[in-house]
């Protein structure tokens, strides 16, 4: 079994509990009171190479990394350090988020707020809408192409803007197909973790111009965006080295500074 197939084995029987406990009527209903959803395209797309901000705790690459006590907490210093949107990990048992930490980020920041997690039904989106996300993360891999469609359409009817994750060729021809118009190309492989931060780089050219790029995983530092920039992404969604380093603010602000520069775009955009 991949680490992809492993995760979402855990997902569904965690998903199958919460729909135990919270019909979907009730989702529905606690959706409609939710905040309306904030302006994702004006977020992304700008002329800076924009800063999506991770709130992580672990992962099935690194394990533990960051306690992250108080997730609000981290996405106020994010935001103050300039970060464009907020992405929370929402995966119990291998990433050790909650639907709890979307809401009390979404709660306290003013710029739109990811769920980044392994959705596989619309149970999942109303989820998001209702504990205020305003994006929510489709991941090709994760998904036959029916579903895929259809929870774009889901996603999009119910106010939320769906970035579709992509590693492959394959994959990103599937996503247009779908009708995806924000592509997150990742270089990390789902079903072996190895981090090929090239993929960025063969895949954005095919790529359609119109559809948002946004380069995940992998970011190190300034010079990392710079390459993605380089290559042609409109944003870079960061985790790992804003979580474990000494002073998460400093470091978006470090990175929406090296976005924000000319030199960092490629040539003719
Ligand atoms: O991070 C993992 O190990 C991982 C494993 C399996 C599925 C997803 C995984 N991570 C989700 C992400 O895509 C990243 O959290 C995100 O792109 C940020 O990456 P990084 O900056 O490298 O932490």
């Amino acid at each position: 079994m991949s680490v992809l197939e492993e995760i979402l084995e855990g997902v569904r029987a965690d998903l199958a509990e919460r729909q135990e406990r919270v019909s979907l009527a009730e989702l529905k209903e606690r959706a409609g009171r939710a905040p309306a959803p904030r302006d994702v395209y004006a977020a992304l797309g700008g002329d800076q190479v924009a800063v999506i901000a991770e709130v992580k705790r672990s992962s099935p690459s690194k394990g533990a990394m960051a306690a992250i006590a108080d997730p609000a907490a981290l996405a106020g210093d994010y935001e103050s350090g300039g970060a464009h949107v907020i992405s929370v990990l929402t995966e119990r048992r291998r990433f050790g988020g909650t639907l709890d930490d979307l809401a009390a980020v979404r709660a306290v920041v003013d710029i739109p707020v990811l769920r980044k997690d392994f959705i596989v039904t619309s149970y999942q989106l109303w989820e998001a809408r209702a504990y205020g996300a305003d994006l929510a993360l489709l991941i090709v891999a994760a998904l036959d192409q029916n579903a895929l469609v259809s929870l774009i359409e889901r996603a999009e009817s119910i106010g939320l803007t769906p970035l579709v994750e992509v590693h492959t060729e394959e994959e990103l021809d599937r996503a247009l197909t779908a009708g995806a118009k924000i592509i997150g190309i990742n270089a990390r492989n789902l079903k072996t973790l190895e981090v090929d931060r090239d993929v960025f780089a063969k895949l954005a050219p095919k790529v359609p111009d119109g559809v948002i790029k946004i380069a995940e995983s992998g970011v190190r530092g300034p010079h990392d965006l710079l390459a993605y920039a380089r290559a042609g992404a409109d944003a870079v969604l960061v985790g790992e080295s804003l979580v474990t380093g000494k002073d998460p603010r400093a470091a978006v602000v470090d990175l929406v500074t090296a976005g924000a520069h000319p030199a960092s775009r490629p040539e003719g955009q």
